[in-house]
Formats: C-alpha cells, sequence, structure tokens
C-alpha cells in the first residue's frame, strides 16, 4: 500500500515538485509517467526514503519513513523496499553472488547463501552466480539486479526506467518478470517511465502523469 497527501519536495535552490496525491493498494501497480525532469526519480527517492517530503504525506508499506531515524530508516528501506535503479550500481570487484550477500549486511540480517541461490534460480540466473557482472550481458545484468531487489521479499518494489535501453522482446521479458513477482509476493510495483510500451503492456496499472506542472 502507498499512500501520498498534499506531497511537496523543495531544493535548496528554491524549486519545488507538486505531486498530486496517489492511493495504491497492496499489490497494485503505479506508473510513473512524464518527460525527463518531471520529478519520477526525485518522487522514487521520496518512496524509498532517500529523501524526505518538504510538505504533505506519505506512507509505504505501512511506514512514513521521513518519520524514521536514519538508522531505522535504513533498515526499513533494506528490508521492505526492492530498488531496480536506471544504473544497477552492482559492485564489478565482487562475483554476482556476493553481490546479492550484500543486501544481508545492509539489512542487519544473517547472510543467507541459499536464499541467494534461490532468489537467482527464480529468475534464471543462478548459473551466473560465480561470474563478475563484467562478464553478463545486459540482460542478464538486469535479472540479477532483479533478484537483488526481490532477495528480502519486499513489499514494494521501486523500478526507474526498467525498459529504457531494452529491444522489444527483452522489454517485454522484463515486464513479465516484474509482474509475475509482484503477484506471487502480493508486492506493489511502482514503474517510473517514459516508455509507451510500458504503459500498453500494464493497461490495468494505476497512472500518475508528472509534467512540467508539478513546479
Ligand atoms: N538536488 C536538486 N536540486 C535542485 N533541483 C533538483 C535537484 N534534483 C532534482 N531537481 C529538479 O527536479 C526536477 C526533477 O528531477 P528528477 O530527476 O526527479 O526527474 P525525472 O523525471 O526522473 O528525470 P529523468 O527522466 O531525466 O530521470 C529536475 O528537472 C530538476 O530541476
Amino acid at each position: 500500500m502507498i499512500e501520498t497527501q498534499g506531497l511537496v519536495c523543495a531544493f535548496a535552490d528554491g524549486t519545488a515538485l507538486r505531486f498530486a496525491d496517489v492511493a495504491l493498494p497492496q499489490g497494485g501497480t503505479l506508473l510513473l509517467r512524464g518527460p525527463s525532469g518531471s520529478g519520477k526519480s526525485t518522487w522514487l527517492a521520496l518512496a524509498g526514503g532517500l529523501r524526505a517530503p518538504s510538505q504533505g504525506a506519505m506512507v509505504v508499506a505501512g511506514q512514513a519513513p521521513s518519520e524514521l531515524k536514519p538508522a531505522a530508516r535504513d533498515a526499513w528501506r533494506a528490508g521492505s523496499v526492492g530498488f531496480l535503479p536506471q544504473r544497477l550500481h552492482l559492485s564489478e570487484a565482487l562475483s554476482v553472488q556476493d553481490n546479492l550477500m550484500l543486501v544481508f549486511f545492509a539489512a542487519g540480517r544473517p547472510a543467507n547463501a541459499p536464499a541467494v541461490h534461490q532468489a537467482l534460480s527464480a529468475l534464471g540466473v543462478a548459473g551466473l552466480a560465480r561470474r563478475k557482472p563484467a562478464r553478463l550481458s545486459g540482460g542478464e545484468l538486469q535479472r540479477v539486479a532483479l533478484a537483488r531487489a526481490l532477495l528480502l521479499r519486499p513489499r514494494v518494489i521501486l523500478a526507474d526506467e526498467p525498459t529504457a535501453s531494452l529491444d522489444d522482446t527483452a522489454c517485454d521479458g522484463v515486464l513479465a518478470l516484474l509482474q509475475n513477482q509482484a503477484r506471487e509476493g502480493r508486492t506493489s510495483l511502482v514503474i517510473a517511465t517514459h516508455d509507451a510500451r510500458v504503459a500498453q503492456a500494464l493497461p490495468d496499472a494505476q497512472v500518475l502523469s508528472l509534467d512540467k506542472d508539478t513546479r
């Protein structure tokens, strides 16, 4: 479940983004649509507790992230939110397996190698566990990043332009994976995108349209 009311994010230079209210039930899908610079990444950062709203309220998976103290907010984020960022931020120094093991450290939980294997298997990439990210294709990297996002069974997945650099077949594949995972885990799914193919593929999704009028 995600709810926002009167959400505003103001930056130090005086720029303020004002967002329309959202009420997304648990397990629902929300598309954040709008041109470059309209505020999609900012909305995701607010939902993940990486930024605090300057006005208004936002509740994500039963929690207002901005009300938590920093350490509690980091633990909440690690346990409740799966990020699929635009740039995947996998460590080139570590194997796929060890990249995913880092998630447990970030959440303050005991390392769980079988859970890593299971997450990679679910996305068909368990055979890549010992490889370094530099030796994976773009599609393989995206599956690994999705496995990482889903490892702790988050209540919410926040995906930033997950299809931007993909051809039509790969785009369909990523959207199917995201939808399957969301359905199976009853996970809420938020996808920031300016890719028209995403809205076509997800006709039942709620849409938050952002444009320059958010200023
Ligand atoms: N730290 C900042 N200081 C001032 N303004 C900022 C800051 N971060 C973002 N903005 C402003 O907020 C607007 C929205 O940025 P944001 O990155 O959320 O847009 P976006 O829709 O995700 O863009 P893109 O599709 O290019 O990633 C930007 O145009 C910028 O003017």
